[in-house]
């Protein structure tokens, strides 16, 4: 190895997904030198195989049926959604998976780019090999930051790799809908992959091992979800194990305790697992495969230099998480780098307190699912004095305005002896944009005497705050 290809930054960062590229930006506006190595697309996953092209296959099929459901509108609907051409949009969106844009947007941040694969080689060492074979070692000054993010877990059933399944991957790159398409797994992936390919065409059967689908959500939304997929001709088979997997010509058989299910593909979709196997993790005495466990500052337990941020820590696998990890990790490594104090409590600048208390998703099939902090289970599992208010979103009068027979629900979970939101969840249509001001009342622990101040416009969908706070009060 050349010293050319030998390189010293304060701070390297391996992976550049969405959270690299923010624990990069960040050190760099904090006055430090940074290096990203990225052996595939800089932006990650979620510009090119998971947000984006998934939102961008489901958002013709909920623009129509917003407007199909509005008396007089709906009479403008007069046709069909136009595939390929909601496989174009798709297609923009991923920039046809040609990453230039996020090279540009990596160079004029300051921030320096390897392409390869990295791996580490003990302590602050970072050795690339290059796609022309050739390695570049990286030392870091002060921190490691691992974004290697996650991949598809696949379960171990019997012939299932021999089939050659879909990953996430495949379900959202795919050039035109299967004509039969097997989902295994009922949760994010599961569910709107199952959506957006049946409303493109694909006839769906839906697998899930368990008694309910989005298992870790509020029941009322896994119920929403079932009837809605049901109703739309989704054939959704609860507690289906599948034991077996075979390719028969073209097609693809499943084994489960009811028989044999057939399709063109079959997707997998029953959870994620570290990208952590191959990078080196053992040379500085890690486990390879496993999560990283990290503290509230993200710091690699037992290992100060090193940080584990985004999926590849296993703590929310969501992209505004990863990039709010990235935020409180690249401010700890500057801190910590300039000699500061690190402040490790709750809400610091620091720590990534939402990651246990706050957390905000959203599943975007029709009904959405909108939740933030804890569910009722996880508060009963927390053993929090909590009370569950419910209240039918469609008996508001700016949803009835939304949507004629706008259905839906809103759950919140309130503190008994705080006084104070500690979850919220909605389920109906176009929900998702209600999220943020729930997730403002979660984080600021906002007592609920001073919600009923918070008026909400009339008549808006938000009036669903106003109706939680009278149930609550009964
Ligand atoms: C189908 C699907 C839909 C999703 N939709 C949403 C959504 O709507 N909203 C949401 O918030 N989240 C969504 N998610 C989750 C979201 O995609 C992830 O949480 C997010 O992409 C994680 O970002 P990351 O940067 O931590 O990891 P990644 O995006 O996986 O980035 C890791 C990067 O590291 C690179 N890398 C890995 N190993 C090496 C190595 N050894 N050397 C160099 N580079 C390496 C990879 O090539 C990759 O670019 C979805 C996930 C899936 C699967
Ligand atoms: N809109 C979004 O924000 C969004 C969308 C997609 C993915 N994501 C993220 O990506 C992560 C991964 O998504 P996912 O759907 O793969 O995982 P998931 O954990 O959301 O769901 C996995 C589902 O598979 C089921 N399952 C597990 N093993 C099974 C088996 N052998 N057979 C049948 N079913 C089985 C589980 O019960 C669960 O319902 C999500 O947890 C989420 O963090 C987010």
């Amino acid at each position: 190895m050349s010293s050319a290809d030998e390189k010293t930054y304060d701070v390297v960062v391996m992976g550049a997904g969405s959270t690299g590229e923010n624990v990069a930006d960040v050190v760099v506006r904090g006055g430090l030198s940074a290096v990203l190595v990225e052996e595939h697309l800089v932006g990650g996953e979620c510009s090119y195989y998971a947000c984006m092209p998934s939102k961008a296959l489901l958002r013709g099929t909920e623009a129509i049926e917003e407007a199909r459901a509005v008396k007089g509108a709906a009479a403008a609907v007069t046709g069909e959604q136009d595939v390929a051409a909601t496989l174009e949009r798709r297609d923009s969106f991923t920039s046809h998976w040609d990453d230039a844009g996020q090279v540009r947007w990596v160079e004029g941040a300051g921030i320096d780019l390897v392409r390869g694969t990295a791996r580490l080689e003990g302590e602050r060492t970072v050795v690339v090999t290059r796609p022309d074979g050739g390695e570049t070692r990286l030392t870091a000054r002060h921190a490691v930051a691992v974004c290697t993010g996650s991949e598809a877990a696949v379960p171990p059933v019997e012939g299932l790799p021999d089939v050659e399944p879909w990953t996430p991957r495949e379900a959202t790159s795919a050039k035109e809908p299967p004509r039969r398409l097997l989902v295994v797994g009922g949760g994010y992936v599961g569910c709107e992959t199952s959506f957006a390919w049946n409303a493109l065409g694909s006839q769906v059967t839906l697998l899930q091992q368990g008694d309910r689908l989005l298992p870790g959500a509020e029941p009322q939304a896994g119920d929403a979800v079932l009837a809605s997929l049901r109703d739309r001709g989704v054939d959704v088979r609860l507690d289906a194990e599948v034991r077996a997997a075979r390719r028969e010509h073209d097609e693809v058989v499943l084994t489960t305790a009811e028989g044999e299910v057939r399709g063109d593909e079959v997707l997998v979709a029953v959870g994620r697992r570290a990208r952590t196997t191959a990078i080196g993790v053992d040379s500085v005495g890690l486990e390879p495969g496993e999560y990283l466990d990290v503290d509230d500052t993200l710091q690699v337990r037992g290992l100060p230099w090193l940080y584990g941020v985004g999926d590849v820590n296993g703590r929310r696998q969501l992209t505004h998480m990863g990039k709010y990890q990235a935020r409180q990790a690249g401010a700890a490594i500057v801190a910590r780098a300039r000699g500061e104090e690190v402040r490790v409590e709750d809400w610091s600048p620091h720590t990534a307190t939402a990651d246990h208390a706050a957390t905000p998703s959203v599943v975007f099939t029709d009904p959405q699912v909108a939740g933030v902090g804890l569910t009722s289970a996880q508060a009963e599992e927390r053993g929090l004095p909590h009370r569950v208010v419910e209240y039918p979103i469609g008996s508001v009068s700016g949803a009835a305005l939304f949507a004629d027979g706008y259905e839906g629900t809103a759950v919140a979970v309130v503190d008994t002896e705080r006084e104070v939101l500690l979850g919220v969840t909605f389920v109906g249509p176009a929900v998702a944009e209600l999220l943020h001001a729930a997730t403002i009342a979660v984080v600021g622990e906002v007592p609920i005497a001073r919600l009923w101040h918070a008026v909400p416009a009339y008549p808006t969908v938000s009036e669903i705050w106003l109706r939680l706070l009278e149930t609550w009060r009964g």
